[in-house]
Formats: C-alpha cells, sequence, structure tokens
C-alpha cells in the first residue's frame, strides 16, 4: 500500500539566507547585474526543488518562485499590464514587473539610487493589498473594460522546462481563473471584472495546453476564494471556467485548492468542479471534514492539507492520523494525497539555523523544511511503513506543550479574569476629550506628524546587527541610537512637524522589538517570511501567559521628550496587531491571548503618561487583516478585538490623546469597529486609492480626527506639494478641517533620507498653503 502520494503546494522562495532579498536590492541598486540577479533565481529554485524532493515529497510545485509576488507574475503572464505604464507588448521582463510594483520617478527629479526609472512620467505603482487574512502582500491585478489577455511571459513555461531537466517530478502552479478576477480590482466605475472572464478563460486554455504539450502531467490551479462568501454567479462562473479549462487539458490533469477556511456551502460546488484532483485545508477547514468524506466524488483524488502551512507548531500527529485514517477507509490509498494546508511561504524556511531556540521550544515548532518532513512521516505512518519512535517522540512534545509550566502563568490569568466593564472605557466621551486636547496641545489647522518610523538606513541596520554580535557595546550602540534620534528630531523641529516622533530606531521589526521585551514571546534568529517585495519578517513566537516584565519604551519617549518643546507622540503596536504578527500559541483561543497583550501595552501607556507624554499612538494596522474570511465570523472577532484595542488604551486621562494607525486596507467592512476603538485620531493610508477609503468614514459620519495619508511610502517617488494639497482638498470636502491631520500613509522605515527629506518638506508645505485657504464646507 504504497501509493498515497505526497505533495506541496508551494515552498518559501526567499532563501535560507534571505538570497533573494539580497540580490533583488542589489540589482534595484545597480550593483549586481540582470544576468546575476537572474542566476540567483536560479540556484534558488534548484536548491528548493531538490530539498522537496530529498525530503521524499512526490510532487513538486513549480512557479511558486517568484522575484516580486506571484499575482504579478500572473499579471504579466496575463499581459495584463496597467496602461499607464505604456507597456509596448511582447514579453514582459524582469523590469515590467518591478516597475508596476514600485512604480517610477520622473526621469528629471529622479533622486533615489535604489529605484530603476523606466519611464519618462513619473507613475504610480499598482495598489498592494494583504493575500486573505495573512500578513502577505500581494499586487493587485487591475481590470479595464479593454483590458485583454494574451500570454505574455514565458516565467512560467521556462520555469517547468527547467525543473524537469533537473529531474524533478513538477507541478506548474497558478492562481485560478475566478481568484484572480475576484481579487483584483475595476479601474473604472460600474465595470465588472468578470465581464472580462470568457477572454481570460481563453488564455488560461492557452497556457494549459502549451504546459500540457511540455508533458506537464499535473498543474494545480489555487482559488482560495472558496473559502470565502461567493455568489451564486461566481459559483456558477466557477463551474463554466472550469469545464472549459478541463475539455484543453489534454493528458494534463488539474488540482484545484482551497484554502484558510472551510468551505461550508460552496463545497457541493467544489466536489462538482470537473477536475482531478480537490485539495482541502484541514487546518483551518477541519470542519468541513465529514462532510467532505460523505459526499466526495468518485472520480477524483482527494489532497488533504493536514500540516499548517501558516504557524510553527509541530503537526499533532494522532490527530492528523486519525483524520488521515477517516479519508483513507473512504477513497482508498489511490485517491489519497497529503499534504501541507496551504503554500508554506508563509512559514520561516527551516529550523536548522536557529542555535538560540532552547531544546524545549525546538521541539514544539516545525519550519517548511520540517513541515515536509511531517508530510512524508504522516504517509509512512498512514501506510504503515512509518517508524514508531517517530510516533511517540512526537506524542511527548505535544503533551509537553500542553503541561509546561514556561506556558501557565496563573498571576497573567487571574489579572485577566478581574479586568471589569470600566477597563475598557475612556472616562468622557469624545468631544469633551478634544477640547481639552485642543487646549492642551496648541495645534495648528491641520497639524502635521508622521506614522513613527523614520530610515532604517544601512548603518541603523548595520550597527545593531554589530551589537548583536557583541562587537558593539551597550553604550556605544545606545549613543549611537541617541545622536540618531536627536537628529531625527531635530529635523523635524526645523521643517516644521507639529506633532514630533522620535524614528523608532532602537526597533528591528515594531512587532519583533516588542516581543523581545516581553514574556511569553520567544524569537527566531532566521525566521523570515516574506511580506512584500524584499520585504520580509521575523514574527516572533507566542509560546505562553504574556506579561510585561518591565517598561518598554519610556527611556526612549522621555529622552526625545527632553529634545523638543513640541509635543512628542509615544510610540506602541496594538495587541491585535502584536498577535496578528506573531505565531500565536493555539492551544487556547486567540481572544484570550489578544486581552493579555492588551493589559500589557496599558501598563506601557500609563507609564508614558506618567513621564509627561501628550500624545500615545497605539498602531493596529493589522486589525483588518484578522477579520475573518466568512461574514459570519465577523462579529464575534470584532468584538474581542475592538475590546482588546480599549483595553489598551482607556486607561489614560481625558487630555492625552490616543491614535491609532492603519494601513492597507479597505476599510468600508469595519467603519463600525474602527469608530469603536474610540482613538483619539486615526491615521490611515489614503493616497494610493487617491482617498478612496476616505468615503467609508464619510459615510459613516466618523466623529473622531483622521489623518488621511498623502504621501506613499511604498515607493520611493516624492510627492509635490501640489498633489499632497490636492489630496487634502479632496479630504476636507469629506471632513471637517478641525477634524484633519496631515500627514504620511505609514512609517517611513523603508525609505531613504534623501527622499524622506524633500517629501516631509512638500508635506509641511502643502499644510502651511491649506491653512491659509479657504475652509470648504462639507457636501
Ligand atoms: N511584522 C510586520 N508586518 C508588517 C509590517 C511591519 O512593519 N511589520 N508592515 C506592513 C508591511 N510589511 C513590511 C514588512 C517588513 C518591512 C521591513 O522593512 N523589513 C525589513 C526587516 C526589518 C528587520 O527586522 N530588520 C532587522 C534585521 C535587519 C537586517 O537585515 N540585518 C542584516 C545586517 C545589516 C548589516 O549588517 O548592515 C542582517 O541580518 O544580515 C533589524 O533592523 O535589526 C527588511 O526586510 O529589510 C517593512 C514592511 C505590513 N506588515
Ligand atoms: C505598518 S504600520 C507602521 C507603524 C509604525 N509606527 C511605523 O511607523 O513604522
Ligand atoms: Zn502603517
Amino acid at each position: 500500500m504504497h501509493n498515497i502520494n505526497t505533495h506541496n503546494l508551494g515552498y518559501p522562495r526567499i532563501g535560507e539566507q534571505r538570497e533573494l532579498k539580497k540580490a533583488t536590492e542589489a540589482y534595484w541598486k545597480g550593483n549586481l547585474s540582470l544576468a546575476e540577479l537572474e542566476a540567483t533565481g536560479r540556484h534558488l529554485r534548484k536548491t528548493n526543488w531538490l530539498k522537496q524532493k530529498q525530503a521524499g515529497i512526490d510532487l513538486i510545485p513549480v512557479n511558486d518562485f517568484t522575484f516580486y509576488d506571484q499575482t504579478l507574475d500572473l499579471s504579466c503572464l496575463l499581459g495584463n499590464i496597467p496602461p499607464r505604464f505604456e507597456w509596448p507588448g511582447g514579453d514582459t521582463t524582469l523590469d515590467t514587473l518591478f516597475t508596476i510594483a514600485r512604480g517610477t520617478q520622473p526621469a528629471s527629479t529622479h533622486a533615489c539610487e535604489s529605484c530603476t526609472p523606466t519611464a519618462s512620467v513619473s507613475t504610480f505603482a499598482s495598489e498592494m493589498t494583504k493575500w486573505f487574512d495573512t500578513n502577505y502582500h500581494y499586487i493587485v491585478p487591475e481590470f479595464h473594460p479593454n483590458t485583454q489577455f494574451q500570454i505574455s511571459s514565458r516565467k512560467i513555461f521556462d520555469e517547468f522546462a527547467e525543473a524537469q531537466a533537473l529531474g524533478i517530478n513538477a507541478k506548474p502552479v497558478l492562481i485560478g481563473p475566478i481568484t484572480y478576477l475576484t481579487l483584483g480590482k475595476s479601474q473604472e466605475a460600474g465595470f465588472d471584472p468578470f465581464d472580462l472572464l470568457d477572454s481570460l478563460v481563453s488564455t488560461y486554455e492557452q497556457i494549459i495546453k502549451r504546459l500540457s504539450a511540455t508533458g506537464a502531467e499535473w498543474i494545480q490551479l489555487d482559488e482560495p476564494i472558496f473559502a470565502l462568501d461567493l455568489t451564486p454567479t461566481q459559483l456558477d462562473d466557477l463551474q463554466d471556467a472550469y469545464r472549459r479549462l478541463a475539455s484543453v487539458r489534454g493528458q494534463t490533469k488539474l488540482l484545484v485548492t482551497s484554502y484558510f477556511g472551510p468551505l461550508r456551502e460552496n463545497l457541493p460546488h467544489f466536489h462538482a468542479l470537473p477536475v482531478q484532483a480537490l485539495h482541502f485545508d484541514l487546518v483551518r477547514g477541519g470542519e468541513d471534514l465529514p462532510d467532505i468524506l460523505t459526499s466526495f466524488p468518485t472520480d477524483k483524488i482527494l489532497s488533504l492539507g493536514v500540516v499548517d502551512g501558516r504557524n510553527i507548531w509541530k503537526n499533532d500527529c494522532e490527530q492528523s492520523l486519525s483524520q488521515l485514517h477517516d479519508a483513507l477507509k473512504t477513497v482508498g490509498p489511490d485517491r489519497l494525497w497529503i499534504a501541507p494546508s496551504c503554500s508554506l511561504q508563509h512559514s520561516p524556511v527551516t529550523l536548522n539555523n536557529e542555535p538560540n531556540l532552547d531544546a524545549e521550544l525546538k521541539n514544539w515548532l516545525a519550519f517548511a523544511d520540517q513541515k515536509l518532513e511531517e508530510v512524508v512521516d504522516l504517509r509512512d505512518l498512514l501506510t504503515g511503513s512509518g517508524s514508531n519512535e517517530k510516533l511517540v517522540a512526537n506524542r511527548a512534545a505535544t503533551q509537553t506543550r500542553r503541561t509546561s509550566p514556561r506556558i501557565h502563568n496563573p498571576s497573567v490569568k487571574t489579572r485577566l479574569a478581574e479586568v471589569t466593564p470600566a477597563d475598557f472605557d475612556r472616562t468622557s466621551p469624545f468631544p469633551k476629550r478634544q477640547q481639552l486636547q485642543h487646549t492642551k496641545l496648541k495645534l495648528p489647522q491641520f497639524p502635521t506628524t508622521t506614522i513613527g518610523s523614520f530610515p532604517q538606513t544601512a548603518e541603523v541596520r548595520s550597527a545593531r546587527a554589530r551589537w548583536k554580535k557583541g562587537q558593539l557595546s551597550d553604550t556605544d550602540y545606545e549613543n549611537f541610537l541617541k545622536a540618531e534620534t536627536a537628529r531625527c528630531i531635530a529635523f523635524q523641529d526645523e521643517i516644521g512637524i507639529d506633532m514630533p516622533v522620535h524614528g523608532e530606531f532602537e526597533r528591528n521589526d515594531m512587532v519583533e522589538y516588542f516581543g523581545e521585551q516581553l514574556e511569553g514571546f520567544a524569537f527566531t534568529s532566521n525566521g523570515w517570511v516574506q511580506s512584500y517585495g524584499s520585504r520580509y519578517v521575523k514574527p516572533p513566537v507566542i509560546f505562553g501567559d504574556v506579561s510585561r516584565p518591565k517598561p518598554m519604551t519610556t527611556e526612549w519617549s522621555s529622552y526625545a521628550q527632553t529634545l523638543t518643546d513640541r509635543p512628542m507622540k509615544g510610540m506602541l503596536t496594538g495587541p491585535v496587531t502584536i498577535l496578528q504578527w506573531s505565531f500565536v500559541r493555539n492551544d487556547q483561543p486567540r481572544s484570550t491571548t489578544a486581552h493579555q497583550i492588551a493589559l500589557a501595552i496599558r501598563d506601557e501607556v500609563l507609564d508614558l503618561e506618567h513621564i509627561g507624554i501628550a500624545a500615545i499612538q497605539i498602531d493596529e494596522p493589522a486589525i483588518r487583516e484578522g477579520l475573518p474570511l466568512r461574514r459570519n465570523d465577523w462579529k464575534a472577532y470584532l468584538d474581542w478585538a475592538v475590546k482588546a484595542f480599549r483595553l489598551s488604551a482607556a486607561g489614560v486621562k481625558n487630555d492625552t490623546q490616543i491614535h491609532t494607525h492603519m494601513c492597507y486596507s479597505e476599510f468600508n467592512d469595519i467603519i463600525a469597529a474602527i469608530a469603536g476603538l474610540d482613538a483619539d485620531v486615526i491615521t490611515i493610508e489614503t493616497s494610493r486609492s487617491n482617498m478612496e477609503l476616505l468615503d467609508a468614514f464619510v459615510d459613516f459620519q466618523y466623529p473622531n480626527e483622521i489623518g488621511p495619508g498623502v504621501y506613499d511610502i511604498h515607493s520611493p517617488r516624492v510627492p509635490t506639494v501640489a498633489e499632497m494639497e490636492n489630496l487634502m482638498h479632496k479630504a476636507e470636502a469629506l471632513i471637517p478641517r478641525r477634524n484633519l491631520w496631515v500627514n504620511p500613509d505609514c512609517g517611513l522605515k523603508t525609505r531613504g533620507w534623501d527622499e524622506v527629506k524633500t517629501s516631509l518638506i512638500h508635506m509641511v508645505q502643502a499644510a502651511k498653503n491649506l491653512r491659509q485657504s479657504i475652509p470648504v464646507t462639507q457636501a
């Protein structure tokens, strides 16, 4: 009984040592040639395929590699290049890809060493947004009534040939057509991207024919939208599209995957797809299993994702085996495949480069490479050829994680149990607080501020790296950071930023920084995961009850406040974001962990207020990303998420101004919850969408103060004064002047000082012009 296949949906492309990031950024800077960049790509692909093969994975994904983002790769494959880039047609190049992702500067004012201008006009990058409820961001496809599709990239074909040449049993992977259309955005009011379905499916037909002609036995089409609420039209379109694709597949077989959640009422439609294999995520969609098995079609292969592709806990073998046994009874060994739940791109690469994790904790974890071993071990255990020792060891690890005293802290549990309803509320409602804050802060109209971080230059990162390696003493590192902070504050003072920040130079990543100072968290040395493009994160691991042993930011804030007379904004990360951007324990509800974190942040907020900080920002950029994929599940989540924020913020006096910040989100869906946070000021990302995001705030008559971002910090482009003024005029047509702030979209950590300086000088000038302008009355 050896027929049970193992396969993988996607493997992290970044390299064990972030080779992909380093090469891509070097290419952007002009320090690496295109040929060298491509060679790095080939090397990474080969390494990753061979690793999977050696682990014993039977079918290995191809085209999961990308130099930026797989959705953008697909747009290039389909020739769907936004018209503003004036793409001449033919095959898209790597520079086409990078240009769409990063935008271009006008050649004449181009002052940045890190981007490659290709157009003579300044062109906005495409929007970027969260991939479902993950911390991965994809480049949003743009659809126009006259969008046309035609094969415009050789990448998937070349990579398939490359894998074949290496003797890899390769399975090309693509995002499916319905997911692609659903995730894109119409560029014209009233235009429905699904009008393009017919032409899109024709191009998919050609792609499939071509792959089939070159010997692809399987093609994987990802349709994670099956985990969303779907309309009858989408469900019909799915059947139609796959009927057409099935009719051209030739010898090739199609695998359609769903992941990230249960299929629920979509299940019969999924079962009905005219394809040869279906994949289910049993980690997030385990509730479906009985229904899947009851009605599973007799002509299809059942692929079960039992190993969590998105979290780092070791698989509970016994639980997985019990699910697999049920499936085996139903479909038999020839029709059962075993896999991770979703692509492993959301997991760090390997535990092998983690010398600093202690043995007990390490024994609770599995990263991508270990997950592949788990998939193969499960297959062996299921077929009776596995080692019993492995099962015994797995059981022991699961058991110690349940009971270890490192995980359970009674005083944290008691404190949470004793929280009262009053702990969630500010003393007075917003209008009263606003008055008191205006009196205390004495800010001008259209006050200017930034979102917190300033450029994390090579110098800053290298100083931190040397300090971590012991090559720089604590004192030297601290003095270095103090000098950076002082310079940053002097700059803000000089150009007239009304509410300065200290610049966050002491932080590696916001979440990692707080994680490192809280009990119940562990952190890795090399556990990087791609967030977007060349930007990666190293999420902390929340393994136990959370508490704050001592103040975390007060020293930096009080030092910063001594350097300026203007009110300094304290800078914290909120409980939902810390939760969302960490690997979270799966042995208690996420809400409980969030509320434990909230109490730790609350203590920090009160300490900042105590040392005289008059405004405190509690960032919650991830609150939207945490929203469940199904509407039915929203309310429960929003209730505890909003309560977590309020618990962290509500302890302060009326005249202490609480800010929050959000980015990369559509707010329409959750505007009531955002208002429910009751932050005095919210700064949000709006510039790439041309203030569109403000509509939600207007429709809802959002009562508190808002800083709609006027400077897109994801691109090296320097915005002009007029452009930012115009954006604010748009905002002022919607929101009363006294409630408006002027600020960038997000933190400046990824930018260079040259661009930041000019951009912020422009921004302050825009605010000054606005103060001189005649107030606009709202429509
Ligand atoms: N967790 C998280 N999620 C988020 C965001 C965020 O800020 N944090 N922002 C949104 C967008 N996502 C982003 C994700 C990452 C980065 C980012 O800038 N990442 C940095 C890494 C940040 C970091 O942890 N830096 C460390 C390590 C830096 C490093 O690479 N050090 C070098 C040494 C440098 C030297 O010697 O010169 C090395 O280890 O090799 C530090 O500063 O200490 C990067 O990829 O470059 C930005 C935005 C949404 N999700
Ligand atoms: C991703 S939101 C970032 C907020 C943070 N305060 C910063 O400026 O970097
Ligand atoms: Zn942000």
